[in-house]
């Protein structure tokens, strides 16, 4: 037998096992598959794509509290949006709570936005109904769902007070504080016991002592409630107090940052955080601008397999030269 029919047999069996095993995702509670969102924009007469997700990978477990970063225009919005059953993506696939987001007709997406996810807009004024108060606020949703008049009522109750704004019940917006209404709006979105709460911005108009009470509430909606959140922010305290926070560049998920609670020796906890890179399906690795720099790599690395890692040098022969 020749090695090329050896290879060709290997590579049929790996396909096969590979076509067998879990699909990717199987256990993640959200699934992100190279998704892709482009836009036609009109510019000047001509139609112009932009191409706001260029196959974008992210799983996020059942129970996770996670933050989303990025640069203005990376996409988080596009993603959130795709999320929230608000927006298809043109290609890839991505499911939450088992709910293919590419295949549902309209009923299946408004029946997906009222019951199994929840969100919170930056904007206050775009969470809550003004002329209502919070308890008719968070009795609203319920009751498109046909809850019971008697559940509602106990249920509004139990997450206002869980959220800290109990004495807000029979207020309307314009008599809460910012803080407040973000509050009063994730009780809210939590009415129908969502699968995920989803976030867009929602400290961006407050000031940093509000920002943090806003983000005490979704912790405290996380730990007791046991919902899955994903919040995108630019506030650097709420980035830095998650466990995980995704960093989403140019379209796609880049980098991650991981904490975790390390005890040292003398029974001293300490918050430990670590910086990954994303390394997708295919193989690509996505390495920092600020490392490729520091060692002069472009256009090509040497790679070297070691026991436990991987080597990765700048090419010492190549045009751009130097031994970095
Ligand atoms: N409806 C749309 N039509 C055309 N282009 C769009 C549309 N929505 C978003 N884009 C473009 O897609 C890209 C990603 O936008 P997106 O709003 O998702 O970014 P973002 O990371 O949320 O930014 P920001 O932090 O400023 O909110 C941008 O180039 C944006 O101009």
């Amino acid at each position: 037998m020749s090695g090329t029919t050896e290879s060709l047999e290997e590579l049929e069996r790996r396909v096969a096992r590979r076509r067998e095993g879990p699909a990717y995702g199987h256990d993640a509670l959200i699934a992100c598959d190279r998704l892709v969102r482009i836009f036609a924009r009109r510019g000047g007469g001509d139609a112009v794509e932009v191409q706001a997700l260029q196959g974008l990978d992210l799983l996020v477990r059942e129970g996770e509290l996670m933050a989303l970063v990025g640069a203005s225009g990376s996409g988080k919005s596009t993603l959130m949006n795709i999320l929230a059953g608000l927006d298809v993506p043109t290609a890839g696939a991505a499911k939450v709570a088992g709910r293919d987001l590419l295949a549902m007709d309209a009923k299946a997406r408004l029946r997906y936005r009222r019951e199994v996810v929840g969100f919170v807009w930056q904007q206050t004024a775009r969470n809550l109904l003004p002329y209502l108060t919070a308890a008719q606020n968070v009795d609203l949703p319920m009751q498109l769902a046909g809850v019971s008049r008697r559940k509602r009522a106990g249920r509004a109750d139990e997450l206002l007070s869980l959220l800290g704004v109990a004495d807000c019940r029979d207020r309307r917006p314009q008599a809460m504080s910012g803080g407040q209404q973000q509050r009063v709006a994730i009780a809210v979105a939590l009415a129908n016991s969502p699968a995920v709460l989803l976030a867009d911005e929602p400290t961006g108009e407050l000031d940093s002592a509000t920002g943090q009470q806003v983000f005490a509430a979704f912790r405290r909606a996380n730990e007791e409630l046991g919902t899955t959140i994903v919040i995108v922010t630019h506030d650097q305290a709420v980035a830095g107090e998650v466990r995980r926070t995704v960093a989403i560049r140019d379209g796609r998920t880049s980098t991650e940052v991981l904490r975790r609670t390390e005890v040292d020796e003398t029974g001293r906890e300490s918050l430990v955080a670590r910086e990954y890179a994303m390394l997708d399906r295919a193989g690509r690795l996505q390495l920092p601008a600020e490392y490729t720099a520091a060692l002069g790599m472009a256009d090509r690395v040497l790679l070297e397999l070691e026991e436990d890692h991987i080597q990765v040098w700048p090419d010492r022969n190549g045009s751009r030269g130097g031994n970095g």
